[in-house]
């Protein structure tokens, strides 16, 4: 059982999904490539996990096209479901096993899972194999977590805020085992808060403010980044409080230094600024600018533009839809 040649691995057209009288998801649309780390971005309550859940098959959706490997997920499927992983926003609780024991038995669900002991080595808990899942701290939890949603060697992968807990080692051995899935040609849905792990992992990515998707494509061209100046700044030595700055490059603009002495120049050349800035500040004496600092624009920075763009969505209520209802299809 295969996706169809061309056809994407996840495809959601006018997906909607309503508890009650709250519209939790209103109208979203989205392509997953194959083999790409797709990243779903946005504030707390925005819809991502709900949309997530009725892509897994766990939820169901009130309206909308949703089509996952091939199928639509709202049909329960043995083996469709066994071409799926997933690590869930919450830790999963597993009562009295060891740790390998819960990945034995999450491995007997597969039909062709991957060795029990690669995929405990791979998450970092080789040395608590033996370990009651009970026992395990907050951050080996979350390592079984992901354990439990890789073992069975999943076409497209569901990843629910993995590395949430996790301390900044463990975080990049999570990353680790995220390429080493793309590199196998698997396709990886991340949902994070953490935009630099979205940016060290994935290639495209949709924002969601308000059940609505606001951003939707490479990460690279989000907010126009590539267009957004560079901010280059330094904070002026007194032997230049009083000097007049040199004849800057065309576009560059410099903003009225702070009372402490910082001052900030906007402009798109900026190796053509230095060029002059060094010379300039070289002449005075000074050989280091202090603080200088050259500052393209973030995927946090552009992030949160959108999200103070967008805030009125985040409110409850907004925008409701007629008869919508829970459970309804
Ligand atoms: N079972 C439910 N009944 C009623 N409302 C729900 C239910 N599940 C989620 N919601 C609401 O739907 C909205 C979207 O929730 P969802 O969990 O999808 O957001 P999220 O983007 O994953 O947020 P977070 O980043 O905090 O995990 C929230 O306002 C939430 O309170």
């Amino acid at each position: 059982m295969a996706t169809a040649v061309g056809e994407n691995p996840v495809s959601v057209r006018g997906l909607r999904k309503s508890y009650g009288d709250w519209h939790a998801v209103q109208g979203l649309d989205l392509d997953i490539h194959a083999g790409e780390v797709f990243a779903l971005l946005g504030p707390n309550g925005a819809g991502k996990t709900t949309t997530v859940e009725i892509l897994e098959g766990v939820r169901q959706r009130t309206g909308g096209d949703v089509r996952v490997l091939g199928h639509d997920p709202a049909e329960d499927r043995r083996e469709w479901r066994a071409r799926i992983g997933v690590v869930p926003q919450t830790t999963g609780a597993y009562n009295d096993l060891t740790v390998r024991e819960v990945v034995e038995h999450f491995a007997a669900f597969y039909p062709a899972p991957l060795p029990v002991g690669q995929v405990i080595d791979m998450v970092g808990l080789g040395k608590h194999e033996k370990k009651q899942s009970t026992d395990l701290s907050g951050g080996q939890a979350r390592r079984l977590d992901v354990a439990v949603g890789i073992v069975g060697d999943p076409d497209l992968i569901f990843l629910d805020e993995p590395t949430t807990g996790l301390d900044p080692v463990a975080r990049r051995e999570a990353w680790d085992l995220v390429r080493w899935f793309s590199e196998r040609g698997r396709t990886t849905v991340l949902t994070t808060h953490y935009l630099d792990e979205a940016e060290a992992l994935a290639q495209r990515a949709a924002v969601i403010v308000a059940g609505r998707v606001v951003q939707y494509g490479p990460l690279a061209d989000f907010g126009d980044r590539a267009k957004t100046p560079t901010t280059v700044s330094f904070r002026t030595p007194p032997e230049l409080a009083h000097r007049l700055l040199p004849h800057l490059p065309h576009g560059a603009e410099a903003e009225p230094a702070t009372a402490d002495g910082l001052l900030r120049i906007r402009t798109h050349t900026p190796t053509a600024l230095l060029s002059v800035l060094v010379p300039w500040a070289r002449e005075a004496g000074v050989a280091e600018l202090p603080e200088l600092r050259v500052h393209r624009p973030t995927l946090e920075d552009v992030y949160l533009d959108l999200i103070r763009q967008n805030i009125g969505g985040t409110d409850r209520g907004t925008d409701p839809v007629d008869g919508a209802e829970e459970g309804t299809r």
